[in-house]
């Protein structure tokens, strides 16, 4: 696929990451292995972030505002001690437009979000629920897995892996 083909990504997903980074090597690549866990595994958007330990307050209520196709990316520290997102938020992103998110930590009800059409990658899951007292950031620039993600920049996820747009 050509760069031009790759510049006019939209909702059907028709770009594979190892053609992106043929045409491209200057493309960010995350080197973690997040797992595909949700029924939408080839997505791409532009980037909005979060930064949060333990606590999907903000998560929650970014996911239920308009996602105009973009992808979170929730930075949890890596914890997987509790999830970020489960079927519900999930839900509500979809609703909401969002493309996928992308997390460093956990979800849950892994079940429901195989189903679901929207991306979900995170390292792992877990039952227990994280606290919703809204504490972190909102679109600050966050970087895991040898990639910095800033907000307003391009993601794009499939089966070999994800790439974002230079920082
Ligand atoms: O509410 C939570 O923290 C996560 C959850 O269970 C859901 O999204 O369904």
């Amino acid at each position: 696929m050509s760069p031009e083909a790759s510049a006019g990504e939209s909702m059907d997903a028709d770009f594979t990451t190892c053609d992106l980074y043929d045409a491209d090597e200057s493309l960010q690549s995350l080197s973690l292995q997040l797992l595909n866990l949700g029924g939408r595994v080839r997505f791409t958007g532009r980037i909005r972030t979060i930064s949060c330990y333990r606590d999907n307050g903000l998560v929650k209520e970014l996911l239920n505002s308009p996602g105009e196709g973009s992808v979170l990316v929730v930075d949890g520290a890596g914890s997987v001690d509790s999830a970020l997102i489960g079927d519900l938020i999930a839900a509500s992103a979809i609703e909401n437009g969002w493309a996928g998110v992308l997390i460093h930590g956990a979800v849950r009800d892994r079940a429901e979000l195989a189903r679901m059409d929207l991306g979900v990658r995170a390292m792992g899951s877990n039952p227990r629920k994280s606290v919703k007292d809204g504490l972190g950031q909102i679109d600050v620039p966050v970087q895991f897995g040898g990639v910095t993600f800033v907000p307003g920049a391009t993601l794009w996820s499939d089966e070999d892996g994800v790439l974002v747009t230079a920082a």
